[in-house]
């Protein structure tokens, strides 16, 4: 679809990235969805017909496109800058980026005040489902002991992942009794009460796992998500744009998108 006749006109930074390029080919699959606008830190090919621009012409090229939304998958320090662009452009901001320091999340959220910003650290839905569920298990079983494990391609760079953070404050928010991360474990000493284990696996190619286990001493249950290939946030993370460009400045979640499904 030409850029003009879509009902979404989407601009993407990171566009040669992993995640970036999926959701280039994603949006190309949607009926009503353009990439209007696509940058790369670094030169590169087009992806799924799509130019690739520099990213550093972002500000001039979201000012002349006027896309409905931008998507982010990127790096901390990048994702802030593009955020300020997005503020300065009018543009409603989704970033799947992960690894943000205290201070970065402070950027991100004072752009929020000029524009819509969406963060989320996971955009498969199946995460979501896996969230809750969490959140019920860890009220329902009090006193178990808590491990989580996280098992992430070798080329990601930031450990614990994003999902492995929002899933540790999930856990939080109902067992305020787990109040230290013991994040791997050697040495010689048995685990003590108040810990949560925190593991963080790199190898081959993996997409994402998380597994959460609660063990009492005579029973345990593992919750576990695994997402199949990269399609499944690109699609997540191309729903929430479709509904963040209709909304007022602010912050939002990918939990307002489903909870607006579930409402329809
Ligand atoms: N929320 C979710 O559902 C998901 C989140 N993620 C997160 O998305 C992010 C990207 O992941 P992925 O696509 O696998 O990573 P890649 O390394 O494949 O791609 C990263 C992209 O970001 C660009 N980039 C990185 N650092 C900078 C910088 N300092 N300035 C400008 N551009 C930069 C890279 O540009 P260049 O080509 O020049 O290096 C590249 O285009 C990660 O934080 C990851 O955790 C990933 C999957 C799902
Ligand atoms: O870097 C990745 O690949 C992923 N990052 C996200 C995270 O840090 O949680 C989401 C997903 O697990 C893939």
């Amino acid at each position: 679809m030409s850029g003009d006749d879509a009902d979404r006109r989407l601009a993407v930074t990171g566009a040669g990235g992993r995640m970036g390029r999926e959701v280039i080919e994603a949006a190309a699959d949607r009926e009503g969805v353009a990439v209007a606008v696509a940058v790369n830190r670094t030169p590169t090919d087009p992806v799924a017909g799509v130019a690739v621009e520099d990213a550093d012409r972002l500000g001039e090229l979201l000012a002349a496109a006027e896309p409905d939304a931008l998507v982010d998958f990127t790096g901390p320090g990048s994702a802030v800058a593009y955020a300020e662009a997005c503020a300065d452009a009018g543009v409603p901001m989704v970033t799947g980026t992960t690894g943000f320091a205290d201070a970065q999340l402070d950027n991100l959220r004072a752009a929020g005040e000029s524009v819509p910003v969406l963060k989320a650290s996971n955009f498969a839905r199946g995460v979501a489902a896996l969230r809750r569920a969490v959140r019920e298990a860890a009220a329902a079983l009090p006193g178990y002991d808590v491990e989580l494990t996280e098992t992430h391609h070798n080329a990601k760079r930031d450990a614990p992942s994003g999902t492995a953070k929002s899933i540790l404050d999930d856990v939080k928010s109902v067992r305020d009794d787990l109040d230290e991360r013991v994040h791997g474990r050697e040495g010689d000493a048995p685990r003590e009460t108040g810990e949560i284990g925190v593991h963080a696996r790199r190898a081959g190619d993996v997409t994402g796992e998380h597994e959460v286990l609660f063990a009492g001493n005579r029973e345990s249950i593992e919750l576990t998500h695994r997402a199949g290939d990269r399609g499944v946030f690109a699609e997540g993370a191309l729903d929430a744009a479709d509904w963040l460009a209709d909304r007022e400045p602010g912050w939002y979640g990918f939990g307002d998108v489903l909870d607006a499904d579930a409402d329809n």
